[in-house]
This record gives structure tokens, sequence and C-alpha cells, in this order.
């Protein structure tokens, strides 16, 4: 990793409203750094990232690290409102957003549970959070729309959780039916989003669906980012 990329980290952390004190120290620092190592050097083995954002370290660090750091105040807060320590992030893929989320948030998680249905995926996962040392990460191999024992038993206890995810599935009646389905009333959900306009439309079809209440559509900066990005939260009221 060039000294720059770790700067580049530093600064773009640093400039993330909220973001808890750790998110800056040098802990962090490595363990995200390594993370962005591992991601690069792995990718073309593991195909996990697209050739054009995995084409250098620094565009890695911005599009996917930064990115998912910058949603992590809104899960702190939705943890806080739910009394909650578990995070299941959803289609986490290379650990996005679970991994920065879990390094960013160490110590104030007790899980977070990164679901993943493909074996090669979750060879990759299982091999990058032993080294990271984050007590909270653990890898689920399952179809989150058909979860068996291990997620039952991670959503039967303790207060629901907060799911998370990125670029997982379309909002749509089909996909929150299956949400409400598995998720327990209560549950908060924090999605990554692109576009604002479209997060709104995504808002539209939450609002209109029976078991789901919409919390917010926010635009969100990410740093050295030009794109639009946003969050869309939502609660499940009432379980499937
Ligand atoms: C486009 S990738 C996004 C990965 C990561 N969240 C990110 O933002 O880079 C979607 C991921 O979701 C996983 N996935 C899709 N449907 C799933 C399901 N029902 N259960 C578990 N994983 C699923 C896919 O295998 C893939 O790794």
């Amino acid at each position: 990793m060039t000294e720059s990329v770790e700067d580049l980290l530093a600064r773009g952390l640093a400039a993330i409203p909220g973001l808890p004190e750790q998110g800056d120290s040098r802990r962090t620092l490595e363990q995200l750094s390594w993370y962005l190592q591992e991601l690069y050097r792995l990718n073309p083995l593991f195909g996990l990232i697209s050739r054009e954002d995995a084409a250098d370290p620094e565009m890695l660090a911005i599009r996917h690290v930064l990115d998912s750091a910058a949603g992590v105040p809104r899960v702190r807060d939705a943890l806080d409102q739910g009394g909650s320590r578990v995070v299941c992030d959803l289609g986490s893929g290379a650990g996005l957003p679970g991994i920065p989320l879990a390094v960013l948030l160490e110590g104030l998680l007790d899980r977070c549970c990164l679901v993943e249905r493909r074996e090669r995926r979750v060879r990759f996962l299982r091999g990058v959070i032993a080294p990271l040392g984050v007590p909270a990460l653990e890898v689920l191999q399952a179809d989150a729309e058909r979860p068996g024992p291990a997620l039952e038993a991670l959503l039967g206890e303790g207060p629901p959780p907060v799911v998370v995810f990125r670029a997982y599935q379309q909002t749509t009646p089909e996909t929150l039916k299956g949400l409400v389905r598995v998720f327990p009333a209560g549950t908060t959900v924090v999605a990554w989003k692109g576009r604002l306009e479209t997060a709104r439309e995504d808002a539209r079809v939450i609002q209109a669906f029976p078991g789901t209440v919409l919390e917010e559509v926010q635009g969100v900066s990410v740093p050295f980012l030009e794109r639009e990005r946003s969050l869309l939260v939502f609660r499940i009221e009432s379980s499937g």
C-alpha cells in the first residue's frame, strides 16, 4: 500500500462528520489500509469488484471504503435508537459496507454478520476477517431471503438488528416482502443508494408498502467522490 492511499483514507475519514473517535486512529487506518490492499490484490482471483473500480487502490478507497464509511454515522444513530449492538450486512460481497462499518464501530458492536450466498465470496470474507482482528465480524454463508438456523438464532437474541446493504437488491414490493418475512418488527434498514432522486422513488415504494415505515432519505457526501450518493432508512413495523 502506498503512503498516499493511507493518507487519502486518513483525510477522507477525517472529513466524514459524526464518525466515532476511532475513525481516524492509527489502528483503524492500518486495518482499513490492509483490507484495501487485500481487496486490490485478490480481486483478479475472486472477481469481487468491477475492473473499473478496482483499477487502482485510490479508486477502491474512495468508491468502496470511504463510500461505506460515509453511512456509518447514520447506522450508529439507528443502533442507538433501537438499543441494538448487532448489524446484518445483506449481500455483503467483498464485505461492503460491513467490514469498514465493523472496523469504524469497533467496541460498539457485539456482532456484525456478513451475509453472502456465493461460496467464492464467502472464502474471501473468511480469509480477511480473521487477520483484521475485529471480534464482532462474522461471515454467514446463506441466502438472506431464506435464512437457516444461524441467522434465526442471531435474530432471536436481544433487540432487533440494524440491517444494512449496498448494491444488494432493488426496492420493490417483492423484495420488501422478503425483508419483512425474515426480519422482526423494529428492525431498522439502512440502504446505501446512488442518486437522491432514485432513492426518493424507492422511498415512495416503501411508503406504499404495508409493514414498512419510511424514516428518511438523505444525501451523503463521500470524500473525493463526485457522484451523487444517498441513504435510504426505513423500519420494519410488522413481520410477515
Ligand atoms: C452487487 S454485489 C454487492 C456487494 C457489496 N454489498 C458491495 O456493495 O460491493 C451483490 C452481492 O449480493 C449477493 N447476494 C445477492 N442476493 C443474495 C441473497 N439472497 N442472499 C445473500 N447474498 C446475496 C451476491 O452474491 C453479491 O455478492
